[in-house]
């Protein structure tokens, strides 16, 4: 009799928590309507990210979907849900142009979680939030100038003869894995230009600071929960001590940080490399200045660099590789002009020599348009916004998320979407591609501030590969590739392997 009591109060909290739960996504899922905005319909309790948290569909696919969905109903603007979270996602490019642009004073912030208390390196520049980021974007911007750019430029040099001599190696004894070996490229400039040390981990794939730099873009199931809290509920969260990125990890970069900082300093050792701009910058006599840093602001930009940089690049990097593999005319025309623009320049790779090479730029351009690293770019709304010609008022708080994925495979700016072809880029035709059409590394006062770092290097290590081996897709690779649902950033489910044939 009491077990039987018991049994009807259980399912009696059961059955109203669930009416709860359905209620509360219920309304939660009427505030595109509220607003005027038409979404897809949402479900209970995934809203739109149902196919993700699946793992059927990566957030690329997601994306591209909903704007294609949202697109075909000739609508400006559209309301995506993740979970019960709103997102705020503009279709029409003359819209993007005012968020990300004309109107920036109302979306100055990337709405991304900082924990200074607990994790100082999270208070870098993607995430900072308005006067405290505009500050501090002006007193990095000149870390990326030509002039600084040269002087890191023989590192970069150096670490593509080192790749060269590596894959040299490394192909003798089978396939090579493409993202593999571009982090390990890109690992060894950042970490060089940022750090300011040698990370060698083209020569030891299982050097600590590879392991520790990859450790931060696999997150557990757990680190991904805390950053959806952490995104919900960003002052509860602070209150909690919840940091995004793995302790280990982050320990390991301000222990380095920290050590180079005072190896530096104690010795009056001095390098070209960014970690010393920055390093100049903490030591400028006047502390307070708008061209000084603080050390904890230091090794937040380091972090921000390495962290920004790596995986991007890498990503970038691979996927050329992919292509190029799968359309052996545009590797044959590539190195044609490769070989034909470094006889120019005495064999060797210098500064200049890559303004030459035109077309590998266009199939850089090519390849991030098919495969942004980030599939869509966000923004906060920080102060009350009317969208132009509507009655839509955006309140202050709402995340808003750039659809790069959609736009960058709508027809009507890019014909034949699937179709690889870096001419779409050639002098005659670029123009054709509309304005904010084409954003893998954001527009407006938040563009990417590593943006022609990430291309010099992405051409050194190409150059680099491309000049010395001829490259086919090996039958591991499965073709067309399967994005990573678990992923963010653009990524293959398997890897890109890859067999590479010396050349002369
Ligand atoms: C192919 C490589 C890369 C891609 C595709 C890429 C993409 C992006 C994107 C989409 C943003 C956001 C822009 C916006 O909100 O409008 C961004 C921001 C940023 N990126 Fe990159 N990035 C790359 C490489 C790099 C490198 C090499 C560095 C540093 C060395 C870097 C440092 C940063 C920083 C510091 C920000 C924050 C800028 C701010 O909020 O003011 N990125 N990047």
């Amino acid at each position: 009799m009491f077990s039987s009591s018991l049994l009807l109060n259980i399912s009696t909290i059961l059955i109203a928590t669930f009416i709860l739960v359905i209620v509360f996504f219920k309304r939660k899922h009427k505030y595109w309507k509220n607003l005027g905005i038409e979404c897809v319909e949402p479900s209970i309790p995934f809203g739109n990210v149902k196919d993700n948290v699946m793992r059927i569909k990566s957030p690329a696919e997601v994306f591209r979907e909903f704007y294609e969905t949202m697109k075909a109903r000739k609508v400006i603007h559209a309301g995506f849900y993740s979970f019960f979270i709103p997102l705020y996602v503009p279709l029409d490019l003359n819209l993007i142009k005012h968020i990300i642009q004309v109107d920036f004073a109302h979306f100055t912030d990337h709405s991304a979680y900082v924990n200074e208390k607990e994790d100082p390196l999270s208070a870098h520049l993607f995430s900072l939030t308005g006067q405290r980021w505009k500050t501090l974007r002006a007193k990095l911007t000149p870390t990326f100038t030509s002039g600084k750019m040269k002087m890191m430029f023989p590192i970069i040099v150096d670490t593509g003869k080192e790749l060269k001599k590596i894959l040299e190696e490394e192909c003798e004894n089978g396939a090579v894995e493409a993202k593999d070996i571009c982090a390990r490229y890109t690992t060894d400039i950042i970490g060089n230009c940022a750090f300011g040390i040698e990370c060698n981990s083209l020569k030891d794939p299982k050097t600590e600071f590879r392991i520790k730099g990859a450790r931060l873009f696999n997150m557990t199931w757990l680190e991904v929960l805390s950053n959806f809290f952490s995104f919900v509920f960003p002052n509860l969260s602070r209150f909690l001590g919840v940091r995004l990125l793995p302790k280990e990890a982050t320990d390991f970069f301000w222990n380095m940080i920290k050590e180079n900082v005072e190896f530096r300093e104690k010795n009056g050792f001095r390098r070209n490399d960014a970690f010393q701009l920055l390093l100049d910058m903490k030591n400028n006599e006047d502390q307070g200045s708008d061209a000084s840093l603080t050390f904890n602001e230091l090794a937040a930009q380091a972090f921000i660099f390495f962290v920004g940089g790596f995986e991007t690049s890498s990503s970038m990097m691979s996927f050329v590789l992919l292509e190029l593999g799968l359309n052996q005319d545009v590797q044959d025309k590539l190195r044609d002009e490769i070989n034909a623009v470094l006889k120019r320049y005495n064999n060797e790779i210098t500064y200049e020599s890559l303004a030459d090479m035109k077309y590998l730029e266009m199939v850089m351009n090519e390849t991030l348009r098919k495969y942004p690293p980030l599939p869509a770019l966000p923004r906060e709304c920080t102060k009350e916004y009317k969208v132009p010609n509507t009655d839509v008022v955006i309140p202050e708080g709402q995340v808003v998320f750039i659809p790069i994925q959609g736009i960058h495979y709508d027809a009507e700016y890019y014909p034949d979407p699937e179709k690889f072809d870096p001419m779409r880029f050639s002098d005659e035709n670029k123009n054709k591609i509309p304005q904010f059409a084409f954003l893998p590394f954001g527009e407006g006062p938040r563009i990417c501030l590593g943006m022609r770092f990430a291309m010099m290097q992405g051409k050194v290590g190409l150059i680099s590969i491309v000049k010395n081996f001829k490259i086919t897709i090996n039958p591991k690779t499965e073709i067309p590739v399967k994005p990573d649902p678990t992923k963010f950033f653009a990524s293959t489910l398997g890897g890109i392997w890859l067999d590479l044939e010396r050349i002369g």
